[in-house]
């Protein structure tokens, strides 16, 4: 099983199965046609929220949806009324455009590319665009999905911990699993939870797959970014202003289940690419049967590294942050000098 077989497609790129060769010129489609040419924008962030909010329609007891099969996309109409995926409508309408194209255009057709393959493909390519982030998996070859999911299962920002973990067990992933996936959010944006303030990221540094987010998500609030210091439900203080803190991430931060790997992530990159590669590896198929797919992990783009050390916002300092994992000292972080800066939206 581990034999190494490589194979070089007609075009001079390398694949382990000649079935993959067929991609890359996929993969340079969407590139071009979905992520104007290879951003880690806003296309990019709400590629990988698309795809959680697809797989994660799943449970391994059965009676849910398909898991990572694509009904968000082909069921759009469905799925996207369901009150956790506002504004998932602005990715599902950019993607279906390019999706139709991958099977209408002839050089692409016969490869019969499923919405489960374009949704989970595309949230892997633009991952790949930001840098830091680890280069995902690719297994290829879902069937078309059958039905959408039913409403109810993905986590909102207003539930508790226990929900949150419950559901996610309920999906096969454990508190370990469910922090490591929200490495995510160190490349994420509101548009919805505050409509006045669209764009409103999670860290200083949207644009970059770092470990910010699990630092800045433990820093003291001081304000909400909306108007006149306003907040909406599932935001707590946050610590920057134009900057908005989830009140799930916040409480996971903060919980015995869940806090002490949520701090260990902090100026740990490559424990936090190992972790959201092999998490994602697993939301990615859930409800699949990976013995029918085709590993093409070799067509993913290689992400650039992100190898500096994380550093606390202008202002802030260890005095700053509100601890909770007992057990493990608290890495030595330098401060960005200057005054406490105001995150631009993005
Ligand atoms: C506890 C579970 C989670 C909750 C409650 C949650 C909640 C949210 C909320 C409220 C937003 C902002 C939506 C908006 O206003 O536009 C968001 C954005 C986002 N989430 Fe999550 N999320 C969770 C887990 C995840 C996971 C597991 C992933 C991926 C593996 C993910 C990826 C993202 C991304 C990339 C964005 C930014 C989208 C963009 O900038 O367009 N989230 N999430
Ligand atoms: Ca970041």
């Amino acid at each position: 099983a581990n034999i190494n077989r490589r194979t070089t497609c007609a075009t001079g790129q390398v694949t382990s199965n000649a079935a993959c060769c067929a991609l890359f010129p996929v993969v340079d489609f969407i590139q071009e046609n979905l992520f104007d040419g290879g951003e880690c924008g806003e296309e990019a962030h709400s590629a990988l929220r698309l795809s959680f909010h697809d797989a994660i329609g799943f449970s391994i007891h059965g009676g849910k949806g398909g898991g990572a099969d694509g009904s968000i996309l082909q069921f759009a109409d469905v799925e996207t009324a369901f009150h956790a995926n506002g504004g998932i409508d602005d990715i599902t309408d950019r993607q279906t455009p390019v999706f139709q194209a991958l099977s209408q255009t002839p050089a692409f057709k016969p490869l019969n590319i499923s919405a489960g393959d374009f949704v989970h493909l595309a949230a892997a390519i633009g991952t790949a665009n930001c840098p830091g982030a680890p280069r995902l998996k690719f297994m290829f070859g879902r069937p078309p999905p059958v039905a959408p999911a039913p409403d109810l299962t993905i986590p909102e920002p207003t539930d508790s911990v226990t929900s949150i973990l419950a559901r996610f067990a309920d999906a096969g992933f454990s508190p370990s699993e469910a922090v490591a996936l929200l490495a995510s959010h160190t490349i994420a944006a509101a548009d919805v939870v505050d409509t006045n303030i669209p764009g409103t990221p999670f860290d200083s540094t949207a644009g970059t797959f770092d470990s910010q987010v699990f630092l800045e998500v433990l820093l003291k609030g001081r304000l909400f970014p909306g108007p006149n210091n306003s907040s909406q439900p599932g935001e707590v203080l946050s610590p920057l202003a134009g900057e908005m803190r989830l009140q799930s991430d916040f409480l996971i931060s903060q919980d015995p289940r869940t806090a002490c790997f949520w701090q260990a992530m902090i100026n740990n990159q490559q424990l936090m690419m190992a972790e959201f590669k092999a998490a994602m590896a697993k939301l990615q198929v859930l409800g699949q049967n990976t013995a029918k797919l085709i590993d093409c992990s070799d067509i993913v783009p290689v992400p650039q590294p992100f190898t500096q050390a994380i550093k606390y916002p202008a202002s802030f300092s260890r005095q700053d942050v509100q601890v909770a994992c007992p057990i493990l000292p608290f890495p030595n972080l330098a401060t960005v000098a200057g005054p406490a800066p105001t995150i631009p939206p993005v």
